[in-house]
């Protein structure tokens, strides 16, 4: 008996042993391995929390979200810090040279994110035989719908898939929607009461819901797509309409990543079904489960769902997936752009004031009927309007980078190695606030997008053109977003009539407070008070 226990305690001593071992190899030695093999390139950027052992660069995601701050905000403020310390030494013996890679570590999963122009550049041209889209475990978005096509290789079946939604969805020519968003935006606006504090972010979110389910489905069903029950933290069941429920699925998703365990190994968070795990998993089932039973009962057979599967050969699992995909991207991103844009023109008034003189002066007023294709005409020709847009996708961009790429084979990127496995991204948020290729890039000014203004040109010669690359926030070659058409209309009008017809303040916190973000990711919602029609 005495020696079956001491073999016992001997096989539990190996077995911590083996465990402890495994834990300091992955979370200590294997870090300070990437490390040291990196830190002899001068282009490659570590942050801070890279050197924190398994929470790695979530240490820091963590502290932003602890001060109410942006989860990237230090990625941003990396960002301003470096490029602004090369701006100013230039020509001096400080002159430090860019950085083009950040090492990123969640757990022990090492990500390489491409952080300047000559990088992303590079990347766009390696060919997807060596980088190609993969699968993540630490992706919201790709975790709400796991087999859409957006994750796959890109091939013939991505091919297939991505053209089967944009040419059903007529992608490229979504002019003829202007009316249909313009009531979406008016119905909403129809149901605020002056004086009411509304949560803009989620309002937006609801109006680009309608239009997005209105083009995959053919009508808006909005008011027919039962509520989902969506589990809370504390276990009870709250009744959401599906953008919210897939917002907070997202967030949710978001939330696990930073949960140790997962951290350390989302196989074992798996295999031990942690709470946060299962609940998310749970949540998803439920939100395919009302859509599903929507699809069978209410989507008409010429809706874009069934013309994927009719006309293009998609399976009904492709098109579901593909469908909630399309729903999530088409949704958060361009309500989160609106509600940016609706934050800053209130915080640069001056801009306001002249982006309605615009307006006004090409004869567009809060009555126009933007059915008509003349007053159509005369809001697409109102050039500071794009630039608005565009510099709202400059200073909160609505999507922070690429999804993420896997190394097929061992390759270089800017001469760095990047060994086959690693997670491959590029980021927009360093090249976005870079003073070597914006001047003042902390500032919300259009301006710098007319080809007439100075601010237009290069800040170090103050004569060359921007590097198209610096700013590209529908991204880059044959994955790039198939929405960012129908994403830039919807956006430009609709600002261009919440402009002409309501006025509002902002929350005085939100408005005096740096920093505020509300792209696709950002927990912030934009509160604004409504005080009536203009
Ligand atoms: C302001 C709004 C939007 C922005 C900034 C944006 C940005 C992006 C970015 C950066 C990517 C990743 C590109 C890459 O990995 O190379 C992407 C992918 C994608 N976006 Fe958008 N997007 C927006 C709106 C939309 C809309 C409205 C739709 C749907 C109608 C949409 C559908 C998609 C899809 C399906 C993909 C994956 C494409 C593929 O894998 O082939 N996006 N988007």
């Amino acid at each position: 008996m005495v020696q079956i226990i001491w073999k016992l305690l001997v096989l539990i001593l190996y077995v911590t042993l083996a465990f402890v071992s495994w834990l300091l190899w992955r979370f200590y030695i294997k870090p300070v391995i990437v490390r040291s093999r990196y830190r002899k390139h001068k282009n490659v950027f570590m942050g801070k929390g890279f050197y924190t052992p398994i929470l790695g660069d979530f240490l820091q995601v963590k502290k932003n979200l602890e001060n109410d701050e942006y989860l990237f905000n230090h990625l941003i403020q990396d960002g301003i810090n470096s490029s602004k310390a090369r701006f100013q030494n230039r020509g001096t013996d400080k002159y430090e040279n860019e950085k083009d890679i950040q090492l990123i570590q969640f757990g022990d999963s090492l990500r390489i994110s491409a952080i300047s122009t000559k990088a992303v550049d590079e990347l766009n041209k390696i060919p997807t035989t060596i980088c190609d889209r993969t699968q993540s475990e630490f992706h919201a978005l790709e975790r709400a719908a796991p087999k859409s096509f957006t994750i796959v290789r890109t091939n013939q079946n991505w091919k297939k898939r991505r053209e089967a939604f944009v040419r059903s969805m007529k992608l490229n020519y979504v002019s003829k929607n202007i009316p249909m968003v313009m009531k979406a935006l008016e119905d909403k606006v129809a149901t605020w009461k002056e004086g009411q504090e509304i949560n803009f972010s989620d309002e937006m979110k609801e109006v680009t819901f309608k239009v997005i389910l209105t083009i995959l489905f053919g009508a808006n069903l909005f008011d027919k797509i039962e509520k989902v029950g969506y589990e809370q933290e504390d276990g009870t069941i709250v009744q959401k309409s599906i953008p919210n429920a897939l917002n907070d699925l997202f967030h949710d998703h978001n939330s696990m990543f930073n949960h140790w365990l997962f951290l350390a190994s989302p196989s074992i968070a798996e295999f031990l079904n942690i709470p946060i795990m299962r609940r998310n998993k749970t949540n998803r089932d439920e939100i395919y489960r009302v859509l599903r039973n929507f699809l069978k009962k209410d989507a008409d057979k010429d809706s874009v769902y069934q013309r994927v599967m009719t006309e293009h050969g998609l399976t009904e699992e492709e098109a579901l997936q593909d469908t909630v995909f399309f729903l999530s991207a088409g949704l958060d991103t361009t309500a989160s752009g609106i509600t940016s844009t609706i934050y800053l023109l209130k915080k640069y008034p001056e801009t306001y004031q002249k982006l309605r003189k615009e307006l006004e002066e090409a004869g567009v007023t809060k009555d126009s009927d933007f059915s008509d294709p003349e007053v159509q005409e005369a809001v697409s020709n109102c050039s500071y309007l794009y630039y608005v847009f565009k510099e709202m996708t400059r200073i909160d961009t609505p999507v922070t980078g690429s999804l993420l790429r896997v190394a097929l084979k061992d390759f270089k990127l800017c001469e760095v190695p990047i060994p086959k496995g690693a997670l491959v991204t590029f980021s927009f948020l360093h090249n976005h606030v870079n003073y070597e290729h914006w001047y003042e890039p902390t500032k919300f000014i259009p301006e710098r997008f007319d080809p007439d203004h100075p601010y237009f040109n290069n800040p170090v010669d103050q004569k060359s053109r921007r590097n198209p690359t610096i700013h590209s926030p529908f991204g880059f070659g044959l994955r790039k977003c198939p929405g960012q058409v129908l994403a830039t209309l919807e956006t430009k009008f609709m600002v261009a009539k919440l402009v002409l017809m309501m006025d509002y303040d902002v929350a005085k916190d939100q408005l005096t407070r740096d920093h505020m973000k509300f792209s696709f990711i950002s927990h912030h919602r934009l509160r604004i008070t409504y005080k009536g029609m203009l």
